[in-house]
């Protein structure tokens, strides 16, 4: 099965067309305020509004209130919801929406287990565990630790750029890869270029 791509912490609609018309298969929207990507329902709902069909929206939160997502889904009509904190199975299955859950890979992490703490999830996201930075770092984890059974299920993310994302992919062979920072100018806006380059990476190994 060929590797789905996913561009994630997309503020303006300009990216979002760019990313789309180049082929990718989601975006992410990042509602976290602290973040420099963090958009505002209303801001998202424009966005997604003019989206073309096929392309899935993301909504990503980090133990966010219910309310506050609430409103996001009302406001925006988002495809997809992404937990990037301690949010329980419980929690994340309880708005009726499918979802996808952030596991940050330490050392020790068993991500087998970890992964087993959600069977409702319709992917599990594998990104780096940096202390305090809950997403978004541009830093690598171990992808040998993913075990081999599991790659159907993984969204890897963390540190994905056009120079390292065919290596991963041959590495892992993951349900979808996940960038943010590699595709970047500055923090928040994306640079076509590089999601050009990326692209055409992915597309190149998901050939082979
Ligand atoms: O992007 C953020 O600022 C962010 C903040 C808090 C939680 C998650 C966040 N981003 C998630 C992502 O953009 C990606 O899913 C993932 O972390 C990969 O990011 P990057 O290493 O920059 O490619």
């Amino acid at each position: 099965m060929r590797t789905r791509i996913k561009i994630c912490g997309i503020t303006r609609l300009e990216d979002a067309c760019c990313a789309a018309s180049l082929g990718a298969d989601a975006l992410g929207f990042v509602f976290y305020s602290p973040s420099p990507r963090n958009i505002s329902a209303e801001q998202a709902a424009g966005i997604v509004a003019q989206l073309p069909a096929f392309v899935t929206s993301t909504a990503l939160f980090v133990d966010a209130e219910r309310t506050e997502i609430d409103k996001v889904l009302t406001l925006t009509g988002i495809d997809l919801l992404q937990f990037h904190g301690d949010e329980d199975p419980v929690f994340c299955e309880s708005f009726n929406r499918p979802y996808i859950k952030a596991l940050r890979v330490r050392n020790d992490t068993d991500i087998a287990a970890e992964m087993a703490r959600y069977p409702s999830a319709r992917g599990i996201l594998l990104d780096a565990y940096v202390p305090g930075q809950p997403g978004g770092t541009g830093m690598t984890f171990d992808w040998q630790r993913i075990p081999a059974e599991l790659q159907q299920r993984i969204v890897l993310a963390g540190g994905l750029q056009p120079d390292n994302v065919a290596t991963a992919i041959a590495q892992v062979r993951p349900l979808a890869v996940d960038v943010s920072g590699g595709v970047e100018a500055t923090k928040g806006i994306k640079d076509s270029e590089k999601i050009r380059r990326f692209i055409n990476e992915v597309n190149r190994v998901n050939s082979n």
